[in-house]
């Protein structure tokens, strides 16, 4: 069952848990079964494939872009590609330098280190990937004072895939590092359709094409939202429906959890609500505004105002976050006349 707290989103909630088995079960496991972001699949496809030949391990690579969109699951078909095992861990989980240690040494050759939401690893912690990344090689102070040393520490050959969904925020000696960075973009309906239309077979769901770009409409561009969504409909069809997901079926199941035919949830009109009628259509920091709505300011920049940004209802300067006409348009407000706010 659906349980969401006061004020909780439906796309919080999904963007911020962590994998469940439902999700694990709906990754494609190969190139061949992930759909979409075509140019980065050919650039990892071909540097497998490169690295094969030469018998060689693959450069690190980089992978940014919002939640969900398959950071995750493309490290995974990058270490099926090359049959190495992978290691996963995130920035906040390194906490001191024998953290770090702990994961190199059980490193073997070729295989993978997955560090999720690599922008928020300590930066002392960092200093001690450079030559790790570089020369594969871990160098480690040992004792304080003026007993300390420092031992090397030989790794074998291995690939760092790093992600993140704040690729400004890492340091650009470590984003040097990376031989390939990529940036993951939204999906278009059509990937989603095939996406979504896939994930129904694997759960054995029967989904009518047009049922199918229902859910794709108000999946904000993101598989993660697209594959929840699903799950929802699909339970929604079983209790009040024959379990096929219909269009009409689809629209009054996503309806029933309020998110409306732009895609929109509570909390994305809430952002614009606040920022039209309590900032005056802003320009306005993100911290009143996460105040303001009663969300944390990181939820309201990873998940929020991406979406909003890229559908044009607001958009971000110098000065602040701004409302554009659009979002007046959907709150059923008028735009201000000498166009205070978005001009500036
Ligand atoms: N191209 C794709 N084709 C099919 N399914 C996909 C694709 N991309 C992502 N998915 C599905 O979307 C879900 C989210 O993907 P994933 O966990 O890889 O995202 P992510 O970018 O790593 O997100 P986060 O940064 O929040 O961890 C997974 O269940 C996966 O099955």
């Amino acid at each position: 069952m659906l349980v969401l707290r006061m004020g909780e989103s439906f796309y919080t909630r999904t963007t911020e848990t962590p994998p469940s088995a439902f999700d694990l079960s709906l990754r494609p496991p190969a190139f061949s079964e992930f759909r979409g972001q075509e140019k980065i699949k050919e650039r990892l496809m071909l540097m497998v494939e490169a690295a094969r030949q030469r018998d060689d391990v693959l450069d690190h690579i980089l992978l940014s872009g919002p939640p969900g969109l398959g950071k995750t699951t493309l490290a995974n078909i990058i270490a099926n590609a090359v049959g190495c095992r992978i290691h996963t861990t995130s920035g906040p989980q390194i906490e001191k330098a024998g953290d770090l240690a702990g994961v190199l040494t059980n490193l073997e050759k070729g295989d993978i280190l997955f560090i999720d939401e690599i922008h928020r690893l300590h930066p002392a912690i960092e200093e001690y990937l450079y030559p790790a990344m570089e020369d594969f090689r871990l160098d480690i102070i040992i004792d304080q004072g003026p007993n300390a040393r420092s031992i090397q520490l030989n790794l074998p050959k291995f690939t760092l895939v790093g992600a993140t969904t704040r690729a400004g925020m890492l340091t650009s000696p470590l984003r040097s590092r990376f031989g390939l960075v990529n940036r993951l973009d939204y999906y278009t309906q059509e990937d989603l359709c095939a996406i979504i239309e896939r994930s129904a077979g694997l759960l054995n769901v029967p989904v009518e094409p047009a049922g199918a770009l229902q859910i794709a409409l108000r999946s904000r561009g993101t598989p993660r939202v697209a594959n929840s969504l699903l799950r929802w409909v699909r339970d929604f069809a079983q209790v009040r429906g024959n379990g096929i997901i219909t269009e009409q079926l689809a629209h009054d199941a996503l309806t029933m959890i309020e998110i409306d035919d732009d895609g929109l949830d509570e909390m994305d009109k809430r952002l614009l609500e606040a920022m039209i009628y309590k900032f005056n259509g802003g320009p306005v920091g993100l911290s009143s505004l996460a105040v303001a709505v009663g969300e944390d300011a990181s939820t309201l920049e990873d998940v929020h105002e991406p979406f909003l940004i890229m559908q044009g209802y607001i958009n971000r300067t110098p000065r602040g976050r701004v409302a554009m006409p659009s979002a007046y348009l959907k709150m059923g407000a008028t735009p201000p006349a000498n166009g205070q706010g978005w001009l500036l």
